[in-house]
């Protein structure tokens, strides 16, 4: 008996894999929002606002970025074999209202790109994530 072939959710590194992948992603994504001419700024406002406060304002609402994490880290792991559920919106629903461009939603993948390429993810896994991801380009662009 031959055991079987390692899901993608396994070549990454199953979730604490996956877990640092969107902890660096969600990282680049923060040191882009830092930037002067920030193209990531405007979608995340509302999210960084609540999270941080605003004039000196305690935070509205301090967990909305780790809640955002670990349901990203839930979609990717059962997207890719692993055994997690995500409990979260659909793609439309969570980012209607936020008029996301094909512009920002590159930069946002690029962020995607770095960390992947910093968690030393090998070519053909990171070409078997981007299928999945970019199947969800139209759910989550134009809304
Ligand atoms: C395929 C690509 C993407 C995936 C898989 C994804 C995944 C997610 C997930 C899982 C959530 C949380 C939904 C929930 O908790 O119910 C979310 C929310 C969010 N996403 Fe995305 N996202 C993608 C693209 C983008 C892009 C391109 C942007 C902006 C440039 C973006 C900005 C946001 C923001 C601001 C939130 C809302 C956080 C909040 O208000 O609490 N996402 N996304």
């Amino acid at each position: 008996e031959e055991a079987p072939a390692p899901t993608l959710y396994d070549r990454l590194g199953k979730t604490e894999g996956i877990a640092k992948i969107v902890d660096g992603l969600i990282a680049n994504v923060g040191a882009e929002t830092a930037t002067p001419n920030s193209l990531m700024l405007r979608s995340h406002k509302p999210m960084l606002d609540a999270v941080n406060g605003v004039n000196g304002q305690p935070p509205t609402d301090p967990t909305r970025l780790q809640r955002l994490r670990n349901h990203f880290v839930d979609q990717v792991g059962e997207a890719t074999g692993g055994p997690l559920t995500y409990k979260g919106k659909s793609m439309l629903v969570a980012h209607t209202g936020m008029a996301i461009t094909h512009q920002e939603f590159s930069i946002w993948r690029q962020q995607l790109e770095k960390s992947l390429n910093d968690n030393k993810v090998a070519e053909a896994d990171k070409a078997a994530l981007y299928a999945i991801i970019d199947k969800m380009h139209d759910d989550v662009v134009n809304h």
